[in-house]
């Protein structure tokens, strides 16, 4: 266990200690996170937090935070680590309250340390706010520079302290807390699904185009009781019953009189992001009435009518490649087996911060079973290729256990553009089909075939208005205009207009 300390918000560092020229990593997308916020004084919050946390640990395992309002009082605990390692028993009791809000984090702005960990709090003439954040600004430095200008001191290196500053900017200015946070809202560009704690009640908020998921649960009981989570599968593991989606534009408002809702922005256009649904979220999760589970199995079924080969077997890449490997067995009539055993001690290694952790993350997760394997002529079926990372070693896996041919098919179309939004696609010159053909990729893996899903196979799918998807790490077509100087950071084999 990673030992832990509780601060209270008046304690919270308050001085930039990390200029932003020191930070390497500021603008520098990485991941998406996880967060959860919960309305329940009869409830202990924060241990439902802590289990709501548990459940979207796969959205960010970088560091893990709590913050509950005991009336006026603001508790919070955040530290590096996972859930598990950041919180015990003891640790929940030291965070009584009527509400809590939580985070878990893969850094997107902001270098992975605890002071960036969030929730993020800062005090405002009404009493503190606590702020937790999924996504990512595209206008960071521009509000950095704006907040700098008014003296505003910075604790973090982060966009999701920036959120919140702007929001105490506008309370202290004698907004209330709604006025204040639709005022600051329009501030900020980006991705924003958040997740806001004050001593009143919990906000939940979605930027216009809603590109990262949020919904809405309730708990059982007289009066109903409200919860918030980035994932349906935040609402299951505490028994709260998935009531609906905070709309793109939308801000709920969970008091002691229950849940309001406002609409923030004149101009909302869903833009949910598609890889959420092809990869990032948990297959359990449930997106437009359905699990993604069957979303990703509709996803296997129609790369096995596109791309039909003859073989022995068909496996899918442990843990996000298995839905799809299913649903093009069922449509091939091709015998789905394992080929892979995953340990499942290891995490997901497309989120590993450097390039050398991931390597030797796939070896560390991924096991063949020879005896399955040799002599036969399989179908492994991935829901991405990013960088090539897992596919390249796997096929030397494969090869080395007898494999006699490997043919590969992936249940979303070439990545060939970076994310700004909050996933980490990497940068354009490290994404293997911006530089190369799908014969070229097929070479450089080693494998007989290669082919990629259709990006109008992959939108047709999802069965809902095919506008209303991001999926602009496919075409390039991004929904939230991006600054200059931002898109030189990560398009580096676009010509960029200056
Ligand atoms: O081309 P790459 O850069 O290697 O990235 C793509 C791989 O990363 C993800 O899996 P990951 O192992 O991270 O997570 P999972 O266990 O959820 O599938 C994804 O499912 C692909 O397998
Ligand atoms: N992955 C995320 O959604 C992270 C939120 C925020 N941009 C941060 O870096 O902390
Ligand atoms: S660019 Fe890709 S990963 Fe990023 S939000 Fe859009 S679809 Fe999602
Ligand atoms: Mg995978």
């Amino acid at each position: 266990m990673i030992p832990t300390h509780s601060v209270t918000a008046d304690e919270y560092p308050n001085q930039a200690t990390d200029p932003i020229s020191h930070d390497h990593r500021l603008d520098k997308p990485e991941e998406a996170c996880g967060v959860f916020g919960i309305y329940a004084p009869e409830q202990d919050v924060a241990k439902m937090t802590y289990f709501g946390l548990y459940a979207l640990q796969h959205r960010g395992q970088e560091s893990a935070g709590i913050a509950t309002f005991e009336d006026e009082k603001v508790h919070l605990h955040k530290d590096m680590g996972l859930v598990s390692q950041v919180f015990n028993e003891s640790v929940l009791t030291q965070l009584p309250g009527n509400l809590a809000i939580g985070h878990t984090r893969y850094s997107t702005t902001g270098s992975s340390r605890k002071d960036n960990a969030q929730p993020a709090v800062i005090p405002t003439r009404l009493g503190s706010l606590a702020l937790a954040h999924n996504g990512n600004l595209v206008n960071t430095v521009q509000l950095r520079e704006e907040l700098v200008e008014t003296k505003v001191s910075l604790a973090t290196t982060t966009d999701s302290e920036l959120i919140a500053l702007v929001i105490a900017e506008a309370v202290n200015a004698g907004a209330d807390w709604l006025e204040g946070a639709s005022k600051a809202f329009h501030r900020c560009q980006g991705a924003f699904s958040l997740v806001i704690g004050t001593s009143v009640g919990v906000m939940g908020v979605r930027d216009p185009n809603g590109i990262r998921p949020l919904v809405i649960g309730t708990l059982p009981g007289n009066p109903v009781r409200y919860v918030l989570a980035s994932e349906t599968c935040g609402l299951d593991i505490i028994g709260a019953e998935y009531l609906r989606d905070v709309e793109p534009g939308e801000l709920v408002w969970i008091t002691e009189e229950g849940l309001a809702s406002y609409h923030w922005s004149q101009k909302p256009q869903r833009k949910l992001c598609i890889f959420e649904m092809i990869y990032f979220a948990r297959p359990d999760s449930i997106m437009h009435n359905e699990s993604l589970y069957s979303y990703r199995m509709r996803l296997g079924k129609q790369i096995a009518a596109e791309s039909a080969v003859d073989a022995d077997i068909v496996f899918g890449v442990p843990d996000s490649g298995i839905p799809a490997a299913i649903g093009f067995a069922q449509s091939s009539g091709i015998p789905y087996a394992e080929g892979l055993i995953k340990n499942r001690y290891v995490g997901r290694t497309f989120i590993q911060p450097t390039q050398s952790m991931r390597e030797s993350g796939i070896r560390m997760k991924l096991n063949p079973l020879k005896d399955v394997l040799a002599g036969k002529r399989v179908i492994i079926v991935d829901d991405s290729i990013v960088r090539g990372t897992t596919s390249r070693k796997l096929v030397k896996t494969l090869r080395e256990a007898g494999v006699i041919e490997v043919h590969m098919r992936i249940s979303s179309p070439p990545v060939t553009h970076p994310c700004f939004y909050g996933i980490d696609t990497d940068n354009q010159d490290q994404l293997i089909a911006a530089t190369k053909s799908v014969t070229e990729i097929a070479e450089q893996l080693g494998v007989d075939s290669l082919a990629y899903l259709s990006r109008k196979g992959m939108l047709e799918a999802t069965r809902e208005d095919t506008n209303s998807f991001c999926s602009a790490c496919f075409t390039g077509d991004y929904p939230v205009t991006i600054p200059e100087q931002v898109k030189r950071s990560k398009l580096i084999l676009e010509k960029v207009a200056v």
